[in-house]
């Protein structure tokens, strides 16, 4: 069962300008989140993140496109029920106490109060607030708020829940403890799906990822996998006692070679050159002391990914209507 499907959406802002065409802020997306998964929606600044959640919640519309939420249609309002939402920046009412916001929150979904005692307890439990319960949230840190913001998002037991920059600005504990969170709620069978720009984050806890540049899904799938497609895996290769100075042979193959004293590190492209080049170490009487494959990671193919959408000019429409 796939819980969260967009296919083909699209959505232009007009410019605000007469005679300007309408911004694409996103670009006939196609993605689909599975039950039970976390998958991360990754994108630097401007990507169409935000735009894309606050379409599949039912805030934006989309210029074109269709988004499905549970089965049902983007903006329903049964289904809203069951879904969850932390927004980028939350509003916090500050005098109030974990718990008051809570409650508050509990309220609005409709739950009594014995359930929204309940609950309350729960979540500052799963969220290790327990202690701050009655601390008003003026004197929470940071961390401590985007978990109270987390437990808000969770007052009413949702099936899928969708968290928009949930890491962004916390300090490395914080984001471990978000991380964590995330996790739990993914043992407990919910679906998150959640907007960032910190690659270590998507690598460490994602099942899958997509990544979006300029309104575009350029790439989905499990982290590995995408990192496999990626065919720039490069090789080191470190030996002693050769003269690489003047090696043609050696230089045609490699894209750095770096001689310092007695030792050499030559870097490959991919693997295909290895045996080329470990043959010729021998020949020239040199000793190999190490080969190293470096694994392209993430970071590598999302820089691949943002240097070729950055050579491809804004998108803009040149027809149809914005909304
Ligand atoms: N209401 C709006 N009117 C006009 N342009 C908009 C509007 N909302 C967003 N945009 C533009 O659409 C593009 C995508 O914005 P969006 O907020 O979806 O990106 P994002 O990936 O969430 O970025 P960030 O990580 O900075 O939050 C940006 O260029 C933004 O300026």
């Amino acid at each position: 069962m796939d819980d969260i499907v967009t296919e083909h959406l699209s959505k232009s802002y007009a410019s605000g300008w007469p005679g300007r065409p309408p911004f694409v802020a996103l670009d006939s997306l196609s993605l689909v989140v599975r039950r039970g998964e976390i998958f991360g929606f990754l994108g630097p600044n401007g990507a169409g993140k935000t735009t894309t959640l606050k379409i599949l919640l039912g805030l934006v519309r989309a210029t074109s496109g269709q988004a499905y939420l549970l089965g049902q249609p983007a903006g329903d309002v049964a289904t809203r029920r069951r879904i969850g939402f932390l927004p980028e920046s939350p509003y916090f009412y500050d005098y109030l106490t974990a718990e008051e916001f809570l409650g508050f929150y509990g309220q609005l979904a409709g739950l009594d109060r014995t359930a929204i005692n309940q609950r309350v307890t729960d979540l500052l439990g799963l969220v290790g607030l327990t202690e701050a319960r009655s601390r008003q949230l003026r004197k929470f840190s940071k961390g401590m708020l985007q978990r109270v913001g987390l437990a808000q998002a969770l007052i009413h037991d949702p099936e899928l829940i969708i968290l928009d920059e949930p890491m962004t600005g916390l300090d490395p504990v914080g984001r471990k403890q978000v991380r964590d969170l995330i996790l739990s709620l993914r043992d407990c069978g919910k679906t998150v799906f959640f907007s960032t720009h910190i690659l270590h984050d998507v690598e460490m806890i994602c099942d899958r990822v997509g990544i979006v540049m300029k309104g575009r899904l350029v790439a989905s799938g499990r982290v590995e996998e995408l990192v496999r497609q990626d065919h720039t895996q490069s090789v080191e290769v470190v030996c002693q006692q050769l003269k690489v100075e003047g090696n043609a042979f050696i230089h045609s193959l490699a894209t750095r070679v770096l001689q310092q004293g007695q030792q050499c590190l030559i870097v490959l492209p991919s693997p295909d050159a290895v045996d080329a080049i470990v043959g010729e170490i021998r020949r020239q009487g040199g000793r190999l002391l190490s080969v190293t494959p470096h694994k392209a990671s993430l970071e590598d193919l999302f820089f691949q990914e943002a240097t070729q959408q950055a050579s491809r000019p804004l998108p803009h429409m040149t027809s149809g209507r914005a909304s």
